[in-house]
């Protein structure tokens, strides 16, 4: 059986397997997107597919929508080739819960997809109420603009500024109102698209390129919002497992791809349970019904503190300690790692005792009991194939969030001693010695793709793994630092660029107080083979 409007028409088939199918008139619903589309989605990847999509079928279904998604790909459209249109634009969500049973079900909300260019009409829609994003913590840099700037909305090439290009379109069609939500684990995400499209509205009114109204426009809240949001549903990349049961089923032609640009896609996604989408009500053009599909709609406090909560202190930071140390100790499945004394120890050190102080409760969320559950019943999930792999991805993009704003309570408030802080300046060494390249049995490890990878490695390519006197001819470099477990001068000055710099760790760890820290783990971490473990064990036995 195939993934497609010809396969879904046998609807017996699916139903016997367990799939639960979409209920609403797709053809209808087609032509009324068609005609009048309400939510363009940028960054078709596996959390549109399990979280916005589903929600947007369940609305769907219950007749609360009438109108569906359109996925926008501006940066990978291999996925859209090889993934969105041989399916017609439905995905499978596989849901995989920690009692290990599975949910199936075809989302077939998506009603078409487009590169950026495809959607310079839509943006001049009246209909159009939602522009949302999940396109990576990077993607919203406004680096190497410059030509962009010079040559104006309609000719702009980059991510952003194709975007403000559209915005542009929307603004000459009549100063139409729209909410362009930001759904990335940014802190404070909605800010990150506005200073966005603000800098290209500004340059091209500054260069007469654009109308002067425009950066009026773009930054009036009545007519342009970005509101703040916090997402939260774990989504691995699709897992082979998963696949499996798939293929058992009888289903055909939904293997994985690699594209070129290293995104890892499917015709089927699998995901935890778990979900939380809190969202900043701010919506000029208005919004359809999202709180019928459990989307929390609050005020933007509320969403900051929601946000700083998961993002910057009981998910992700733990999310990526794991990554590093996962790596280094050879983990490829996040679960496994829970298992891993000295790695839950470093976590609940993490969670509780130094990032929980510096947590405001939201009152949405319980902090404490949302830490729980994560440690508990959603890291530990053996049904996820989440991987250290996929977590340490960009990492350099993704520090300043999960330990800099801690990092930086710690420095404002007098109540919160910085000296207590063992596990994060951990993990910032550990970041740190896996970006050397090698594990911690001494081997070569693949790194998982980052923007800063050139410049990290640079900075860091005369220091080597103690001990590993074969590692020498690797680096081919006569001035090797070798670490023997205490810090000498040499090491300090060869990080020094790294550890001063805020727009990696959100603060200079100088000014922090915490560099010396952080270079005493890393040069014991790096001093040989085994020194990672021994150093997050001694961690764990308070000797650090
Ligand atoms: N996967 C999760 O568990 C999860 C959960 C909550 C939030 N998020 C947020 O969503 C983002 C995407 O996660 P995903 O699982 O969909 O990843 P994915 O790899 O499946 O998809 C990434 C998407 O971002 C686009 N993209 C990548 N680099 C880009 C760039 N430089 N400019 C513009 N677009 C770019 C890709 O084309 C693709 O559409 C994450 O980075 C995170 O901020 C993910
Ligand atoms: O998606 P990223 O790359 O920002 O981060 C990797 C994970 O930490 C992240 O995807 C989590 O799974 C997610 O934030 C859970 O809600």
């Amino acid at each position: 059986m195939e993934l497609n409007e010809k396969g879904l028409r046998e609807r017996k088939w699916w139903t016997e397997r367990g799939y639960k199918l979409p209920e609403f008139d797709r053809k209808a619903v087609r032509e009324a997107t068609g005609r009048g589309p309400v939510w363009v989605h940028f960054g078709a990847g596996n959390i549109f597919r399990a979280f916005p999509a589903r929600a947007v079928q369940e609305l769907l279904d219950q007749g609360i929508m009438d109108r569906g998604l359109v996925a926008a790909e501006g940066y990978d459209t291999e996925i859209l080739e090889r993934v969105n249109r041989p399916h017609d634009e439905y995905s499978v969500l596989v849901t995989l819960k920690a009692d290990g049973t599975v949910e199936k079900t075809v989302v077939g909300s998506v009603l078409a997809s487009y590169g950026l260019d495809g959607l310079k009409e839509i943006f001049t829609m009246d209909s159009l109420q939602i522009a949302s994003f999940t396109i990576t913590e990077k993607g919203y840099g406004v680096s190497g603009a410059e030509e962009d700037f010079k040559n104006g909305p309609d000719r702009a090439k980059t991510y952003m500024g194709q975007v403000a290009g559209l915005l542009y379109r929307r603004f000459l069609a009549g100063r139409k109102p729209i909410a362009m939500v930001s759904m990335d684990n940014c802190s404070h995400n909605g800010d990150r698209l506005l200073e966005a499209m603000e800098t290209f509205a500004g340059k091209w009114c500054e260069n007469g390129l654009a109308d002067r109204g425009f950066l009026e426009y773009v930054t009036d809240r009545s007519r342009v919002a970005f509101p703040w949001t916090m997402i939260d549903k774990i989504t691995p990349r699709p897992g082979q497992d998963v696949l499996k049961i798939l293929e058992e089923d009888g289903l055909t032609g939904m293997e994985p791809v690699v594209t070129a640009k290293n995104t890892y896609a499917a015709p089927f996604v699998n995901a935890e349970e778990c979900e939380y989408l809190v969202i900043e009500d701010d919506f000029p053009n208005g919004r359809p019904a999202l709180e019928k599909a459990g989307f929390l709609f609050t005020d933007r406090e509320t969403v900051e503190k929601a946000e700083k909560m998961k993002v910057c202190t009981c998910l992700n930071p733990l999310h990526t300690a794991l990554a590093v140390f996962g790596c280094l100790l050879g983990y490829k499945k996040i679960s496994e790692e829970m298992k891993d004394r000295d790695l839950a120890s470093l976590l609940r050190r993490i969670g509780y005792e130094e990032g929980l102080p510096a947590v405001t409760d939201p009152g949405i969320l319980d902090p404490r009991e949302f830490l729980d559950t994560v440690l508990t019943v959603r890291f530990p999930n053996p049904f996820l194939p989440d991987s250290p792999q996929r977590i340490a991805t960009d990492t350099s993009q993704k520090l300043f969030v999960r330990f800099g704003e801690t990092i930086k309570a710690y420095m404002e408030s007098p109540d919160l001693d910085m000296d207590r802080l063992r596990g994060i300046p951990l993990v910032l060494a550990g970041w740190l010695r896996y970006r050397m390249a090698v594990d911690d049995d001494g081997r070569l490890m693949e790194l998982s793709p980052d923007p800063m990878a050139e410049r990290l490695g640079r900075r860091l390519e005369r220091i080597q793994l103690g001990g590993c006197l074969q590692m020498e001819h690797i680096r081919g470099s006569e001035h090797v630092l070798r670490p023997e477990g205490v810090p000498g001068p040499e090491i300090r000055e060869a990080l020094r660029p790294v550890l001063s710099d805020a727009a990696v760790f959100g603060v200079d760890l100088f000014k922090a107080g915490l560099a010396d820290r952080v270079t005493e783990y890393f040069t014991e971490m790096a001093a040989g083979p085994g020194m990672v473990r021994r150093t997050l064990h001694a961690l764990g036995k308070g000797e650090k």
